[in-house]
């Protein structure tokens, strides 16, 4: 073995310095030919499973023009994978090397071989196959050469069908994204912030003064005004971009599942818990987690919390190991926190910790400047999202939108779009028809809007019909309907009209029932 030490070396050399095998093959070949007869190499692999056999390389001036050779039909391979498991190196005139395993050589090889198995961890990867052109230039001290160089030809191939695996898996997923992304009518994962240079200058700034450094920023802002478009915002413009961005809604996790769900939980730590399970924190380990909600977190929750914005060690929920995260953590509420810091609801301390840096995200309705860009924006997403061609808001439609409250925020206004898109069907933008007949009159409008309390559509019909004399049932019936029409007739789910007026979906299906009130009349588009 000793003898062969300086080639074995120059040949793990270039296996490991070289991905991909087509250049490993030739720069092994180099080697090789200082030492050996050499006019080919040929590296062949060989897959068990689907008992394929193909070409991954062949040096040599005689090279064939494509490597993509695979196995010929009929050919055994049973034979081959045992013979290469066995790493028994074979040397002879290729007649009879093909005659002892067919399938070995590819045709038109001729000349003197010296072939060997490719083995790694057990796994049978394919065969390697050195080739003079004239006859009887392997010698017998040629076979263990051969036998010692097969480790570093398998870990070439190996390799390389990793990169070719990493590849395959990069560009489906790179698929994937372009085909959600195309479903969501946007180029990137990422919103663009419309109003970065309008209403939302001030915040813009703050984002950008903050995003490099490693503190909490506490985001204050009405439901639907772009909290999460910020918290990206700040992520993306962080040192930990390339980081992992996770969002938590903490007022949607039951709270005997928060401290799992936070902290994750190690097997078996409480029934259910049949396998280990990494928490939030662990998952955005050197990213941004996005807790969203935080107001809502229980009192025990906010003590944990407290440790790891502390000194970012924590347990999982049945370990007794401390571990250790790097997470920048950005909170976000609607509510008055330090309101609830007065009322005992929301802990002091952990307050002050999240509350370094807030933003206060304004509200739409503060900003009605940005609400022509935001239509146009929300107008082509819709259009391309739903395939239509793109239509874009009148300037009647704008006066319309910008005579609307907006409680919803940005939210309702991409919804109340993307509802026009839909009622319109390629030919306009249905605004009028999408606010639904709930958008204010100017004259409403004309009221000063900033200090209006933000109203649900639904609150607003509620409000006028106090000296209607309408009946209950007729009041609930106008309620339920109002917001089945703005949620196009979905009953469950985050956009769903169960959820806007505070009921379980069960419930209103039974009242719906008894009312006769038919959910299918409020789809856009019914067959
Ligand atoms: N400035 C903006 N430019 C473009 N789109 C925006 C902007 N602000 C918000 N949006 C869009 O409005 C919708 C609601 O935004 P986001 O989810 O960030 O609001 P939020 O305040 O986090 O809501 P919630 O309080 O319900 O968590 C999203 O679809 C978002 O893309």
């Amino acid at each position: 073995m000793d003898r062969f030490l300086p080639l074995l070396l120059g040949v793990w050399q270039q296996a490991c310095r070289n991905i991909r095998i087509d250049a490993s093959a030739e720069a092994i070949a180099a080697v090789l030919a200082r030492r050996l007869p050499l006019d080919h190499l040929l590296i062949r692999q060989l897959d068990p499973a689907r008992a394929q056999l193909a070409m991954l390389a062949w040096t040599g001036q005689h090279a064939p023009p494509s490597t993509a050779e695979t196995t010929s039909p009929g050919v055994e391979l049973e034979p081959l994978i045992a013979w290469c498991g066995t790493r028994q190196v074979v040397r002879g005139p290729a007649e009879t090397v093909t005659r002892r395993l067919p399938g070995l050589l590819p045709a038109g090889l001729c000349g003197n071989i010296l072939a060997g198995g490719l083995v790694l961890e057990g796994q049978v990867l394919g065969a390697a196959i050195l080739a003079t052109e004239q006859p009887g230039r392997f010698s017998q001290e040629h076979e263990p050469m051969l036998a010692a160089l097969l480790d570093p030809l398998a870990v070439a191939v190996q390799n390389d069908r990793l990169v070719r695996e990493l590849t395959a898996l990069r560009e489906a997923a790179e698929a994937d994204r372009a085909k959600l992304l195309a479903r969501l009518g946007r180029q990137d994962i990422t919103d663009p912030i419309v109003g970065a240079e309008g209403g939302l200058r001030e915040v813009m700034h703050r984002v950008e003064l903050v995003a490099r450094a490693d503190t909490p920023v506490l985001i204050l802002g009405e439901t639907g005004s772009g909290k999460e478009v910020v918290a990206r915002a700040i992520h993306g413009r962080s040192p930990r971009a390339s980081g992992p961005f996770l969002r938590v809604n903490c007022g949607a996790i039951p709270p005997e599942l928060a401290d799992s769900e936070l902290f994750g939980h190690e097997r078996g730590s409480f029934t259910g818990a049949a396998a280990q399970r990494k928490g939030w924190f662990e998952r955005a380990d050197g990213g941004t987690l996005f807790l969203d909600e935080v107001g809502e977190l229980s009192p025990a929750i906010q003590v944990r919390l407290l440790r790891i914005l502390q000194d970012g060690t924590f347990q999982r929920v049945g370990g007794e190991r401390q571990l250790r995260v790097d997470v920048r953590v950005v909170a976000a509420t609607h509510r008055d926190l330090g309101a609830m810091v007065g009322a005992g609801q929301f802990r002091a301390d952990l307050w002050y910790r999240i509350n370094v840096f807030p933003i206060d995200l304004p509200a739409l309705r503060e900003r009605p400047q940005d609400i022509p860009a935001m239509a146009t924006s929300f107008a082509l997403r819709a259009a391309a999202r739903l395939g239509l061609p793109p239509r874009l808001p009148t300037p009647e439609d704008m006066e319309r939108l910008l005579a609307y409250p907006w409680p919803g925020n940005v939210r309702e206004l991409a919804a109340v779009i993307e509802r026009a898109a839909i009622l319109g069907n390629g030919r306009a933008l249905e605004v009028p028809t999408a606010l639904g007949g709930n958008a204010a009159t100017p004259a409403v409008a004309a009221s000063d809007p900033a200090t209006t309390p933000a109203r649900t559509p639904a609150q607003k019909s509620e409000e006028t019909r106090d000296d209607t004399g309408e009946t209950l049932d007729e009041v609930v019936r106008r309620r339920i309907e109002a917001a089945l029409a703005d949620c196009l007739g979905r009953i469950e789910g985050p956009f769903g009209a169960a959820r806007r007026l505070g009921v379980n979906p069960h419930t209103l299906r039974a009242r719906m029932r008894r009312l006769g009130i038919d959910w299918t009349r409020f789809r856009p588009l019914r067959p």
